[in-house]
């Protein structure tokens, strides 16, 4: 009888089959991947066989061949000299252009202020100071003045300070200042500032700068508007800020953020015109553009901010550079990038170092709000052409330098600055020319709220701005310090 079936079949099959299926779907893929390839035609250029040793006339053709391939190269050499001279003529006629604006815009500022507030980054306040600026508020006439803003007093050694208000002070009036960096959340900086008196809302200066400008309105009898101008980054929002005790003026690290011109009012009498930034001229240094100029993220041509960081080091002490950003010496700027973006983490996919984006956080980081370095004043006081002795009593008159002095040292007094030991020594490349480029129909932006609209646009404030907006990143990390600071104060010790 026969037994019933239980199971299905087996499927296995015997290994001489089942290897005659493989090899024979294996040739069948391979016929299929050859004939695609033969369809899109050759991929890889068939190898130069060369000129046989035996075909006749082979040394000509070589020279030939040579020949051509030298053609190619100087073509190829000439088209890039072309591109570099277009490159050029843009950069001059957008100077050119630049130079046009400035006539009308440079007017309208200094038209419109009685007094000229020259915002200089205390870390290289040579390389901060404008000629073109100056020549023009120093020869305006009309008796408008010019003083000197020496802001970032923070960020410099005290006797450094001290010596750069010696010999600004002989050139035009100057006030040491420091701004208030953490401006915010108003609620928190007010509450930070009552309980743990915080550096980065302390901001020192502002009584003098307020005091001579109130005394000169008073000579002047009359209620006056005071220009604050500077190149990127120097902090013209920040002084006004502090001096309105608000966030009035939008500040970042990013150069270039105040676009438009701006009024606020600091008290009755006083009224504050902050203006875009002066745009540094392509004739100046490496050096000057690399810190004076704004940095387009789109824009900026890589090689240009590549050129710009190593103006930088070859200006800095190597040493001191190597111990302030913890890095292994090296060889080249390149070297410099790649080790500092391994550091930060700055890196792209497959591990390779982010040099484009840490050259431009780096650019930002020198005009920014922390590194600290310093430059030296010159050893003789030598004035700029437009400069005489009888302009700078004019420009000193009407203002008590003695009382003056008094509040500097006091200001100096009450600053804690890093030791020269924690700061880069720095060779400033010297006054960068520049022109104030405003868009001839600007108008001017009245910033003055009343008290209501303020409350408001600070709730607005808290809840509408990114936490992501790179702009605000240091705000943010402020902000986020400070929090730590009070997490950390609050936690039993
Ligand atoms: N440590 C320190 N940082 C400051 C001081 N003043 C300004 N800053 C920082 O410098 C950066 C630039 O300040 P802004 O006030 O935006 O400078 P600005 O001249 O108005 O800049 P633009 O609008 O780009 O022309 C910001 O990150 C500020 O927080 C200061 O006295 N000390």
């Amino acid at each position: 009888m026969k037994r019933p079936k239980l199971r299905k079949a087996s499927k296995r099959l015997t290994c001489h089959k089942r290897y005659k299926i493989q090899k024979k779907v294996r040739t069948e893929h391979h016929r299929k991947v050859r004939k695609e390839a033969k369809k899109r035609g050759r991929k890889k250029p068939k190898k130069d066989p060369g000129v046989p040793s035996t075909a006749p006339f082979k040394e000509q053709l070589l020279r030939e061949a040579e020949q051509r391939k030298q053609r190619l190269e100087e073509l190829k050499q000439k088209q890039k000299l072309n591109r570099q001279k277009e490159h050029e003529k843009k950069r001059k006629l957008e100077a050119k252009k630049n130079a046009k604006i400035k006539e009308k815009a440079e007017g309208k500022v200094i038209e419109a202020s009685d007094v000229v507030l020259e915002v200089l980054d205390a870390r290289d306040p040579m390389g901060c100071r404008c000629p073109q600026l100056e020549e023009a508020v120093t020869c305006s006439g009309g008796g408008k003045k010019l003083v000197l803003v020496l802001n970032k007093i923070d960020l410099v050694p005290k006797e450094n300070l001290e010596k750069w208000l010696n010999y600004l002070k002989k050139e035009f009036p100057t006030v040491a200042f420091k701004s208030a960096t953490l401006m915010k959340d108003k609620t928190l900086v007010r509450a930070l500032q009552a309980v743990f008196q915080l550096s980065h809302t302390e901001c020192l200066g502002t009584k003098c700068l307020l005091k001579i400008l109130q005394e000169y309105g008073k000579t002047l009898n009359k209620a006056i508007q005071v220009g604050v101008v500077g190149f990127p980054n120097v902090g013209k929002s920040s002084i006004i800020n502090s001096l309105k005790g608000a966030r009035a003026c939008n500040v970042g690290l990013t150069r270039g953020v105040t676009k438009s011109m701006q009024i606020v009012h600091t008290d009755k009498h006083t009224k504050m015109l902050d203006s875009p930034s002066i745009i540094a001229d392509p004739s100046n240094s490496a050096l000057a553009l690399a810190l004076r100029s704004i940095i387009d993220t789109e824009e900026s041509d890589s090689a240009d901010l590549l050129e710009g960081i190593h103006a930088i080091l070859s200006h800095c002490n190597k040493q001191q550079v190597i111990m302030r950003y913890s890095i292994p010496d090296f060889e080249n700027t390149e070297e410099f990038l790649a080790l500092l973006a391994q550091k930060r983490g700055m890196l792209k996919k497959g591990g390779v170092p982010d040099i484009e984006n840490i050259t431009k956080v780096l650019l930002c980081d020198w005009t920014g709000a922390r590194i600290s370095y310093y430059s030296q004043p010159p050893e003789s006081q030598t004035l700029p052409p437009y400069l005489t002795e009888d302009k700078i009593a004019e420009m000193q008159e009407c203002f008590n330098l003695k009382n003056l002095e008094e509040e500097n040292n006091n200001t100096v007094q009450a600053l804690k600055c890093p030791s020269p030991a924690n700061s880069i020594i720095f060779q400033s490349a010297g006054m960068a020319n520049g022109t104030i480029v405003i868009e001839e129909e600007s108008e001017w932006e009245n910033l003055e709220t009343s008290k209501e609209e303020e409350t408001e646009e600070e709730e607005e404030e808290n809840f509408t701005e990114s936490d992501d907006d790179p702009d605000n990143l240091e705000e943010e990390m402020d902000v986020e310090e400070v929090n730590q600071g009070f997490i950390r104060l609050l936690l039993p010790v």
